[in-house]
């Protein structure tokens, strides 16, 4: 495979006061290690069956918790059914883990208010995620129809202070592939948060400089943003770099140069409403390179070392612990971990691709070297 073509990340800096997050770096002769509260993950595909076991240990060896993604076949769409898959990736996690997974129920077009408050007192959903009827993978059973057919379920999330999770892109054929979150914001983001101010939205994965600037014109508290590895280190050249990288594409697809500077920006500034969400979406092999490829990157085992690296390079390894483990719990109102990991500045080389039952499936910047590896403390 094609080496990824990486950018840099020294991007000129957004003006910010200090965090002052407390950051350890220790020198151990000609390596660093840095220690970080553990981190959590706040939008991660897990799958189910064989490839649920495949996957769960990648983030279970680093992340203290992960909000978990309900698009399955079938989706998850009620509380019952999230309390059982809780169970199944309970199952799957490797001896002597404590991995929580932070369910999710799959808003469509008939979820009722009672379903949001039998989620709230399961105690184990901790959202609701807006899947605009075919924007992404399994999403066909998503909204078709969100302020003529959700309103009641969204006015029942504030009442239950559920957060809104959306993928932000409209699915007008019309509309530009590359311009379906821009026109998202204008078209759905703004007119709900004018009509239901009080709702938590995180609009998952950011791509582009106007959901940067949009993030950030919110009222704090209640407008957050969850940002990918591949959407801080790649632009839309990575996806055509010495023909088709199909295990570069994911949803929304990567953007142009200026979006990811923009996203580097930002989130090496210090602002507390963008934080970590890998949106690892692992697909098996076939199903990636074929006519008519899945959308997702599997990330899950290198995330860790590429937000390291993209805050190191930007030079705010000061900020990285806020953006790992502080402000995704801060906005869920959740508990901050209290267990440590370790970074250390040592090199390892991504597999080429993770064997299982059914197949395989490739990592991002499979068969690289990375400079950061995250272990337990
Ligand atoms: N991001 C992706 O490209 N794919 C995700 C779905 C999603 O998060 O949109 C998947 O489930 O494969
Ligand atoms: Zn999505
Ligand atoms: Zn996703």
């Amino acid at each position: 495979m094609m080496k990824t073509l990486v950018l840099p990340c020294r991007v000129p800096r957004l003006p910010c006061a200090k965090t002052g997050a407390p950051i350890r770096f220790k020198d151990k002769g000609a390596r660093m290690e840095l220690s970080i509260t553990r981190p959590d993950d706040w939008h991660l595909h897990l799958r189910d069956g064989d490839l649920l076991e495949a996957v769960v240990s990648h983030s279970a060896s680093h992340f203290g918790r992960g909000i978990v993604m309900p698009n399955l076949k079938p989706p998850i769409t009620t509380t019952a059914a999230a309390v059982a898959y809780r169970e199944s990736i309970l199952k799957a996690l490797p001896a002597n883990n404590d991995f929580t997974p932070l369910m999710t129920l799959y808003l469509t077009d008939t979820t009722t208010p009672d379903e949001i408050k039998l989620a709230r007192e399961s105690g184990t959903v901790f959202a609701v995620k807006l899947y605009p009827a075919g924007a992404t993978t399994n999403s066909e059973d998503g909204v078709t129809d969100l302020f003529g057919k959700c309103l009641p379920v969204l006015e029942e999330m504030i009442e239950q202070n559920m957060p809104l999770l959306v993928h932000g892109e409209v699915t007008d054929p019309a509309v530009d592939m590359f311009d379906r979150e821009k026109v998202f914001i204008e078209t759905v983001l703004r007119p709900l948060i004018e009509k239901l101010p009080q709702l938590k939205v995180v609009m998952e994965h950011v791509t582009t400089m106007d959901a940067v600037r949009f993030v950030e014109s919110c009222s704090e508290g209640f407008i957050a943003a969850t940002v990918t590895p591949q959407h801080l280190l790649l632009n839309r050249n990575a996806l055509f770099q010495g023909g088709l990288q199909p295990h570069n594409y994911c949803l929304p697809v990567l953007k142009r140069e200026i979006h990811r500077q923009a996203i580097v920006s930002v989130v090496t500034s210090g602002s507390k409403r963008f934080f970590l969400g890998t949106d690892s979406a692992p697909h098996e092999r076939q199903r990636k390179e074929c006519s008519c490829g899945c959308a997702g990157i599997y990330n899950a085992p290198v995330a860790l070392s590429l937000y390291a690296k993209v805050f190191e390079e930007a030079g705010a390894l000061d900020k990285l612990e806020a953006f790992t483990s502080f402000n995704g719990p801060d906005f869920y109102g959740l508990p901050r971990n209290t267990s440590k990991i370790k970074l250390s500045k040592n090199s390892w080389k991504v597999p080429e691709s993770f064997s299982f039952a059914s197949g395989e499936i490739v990592p991002m910047f499979a068969g690289e070297t990375l400079d950061w590896l995250p272990s337990s403390v």
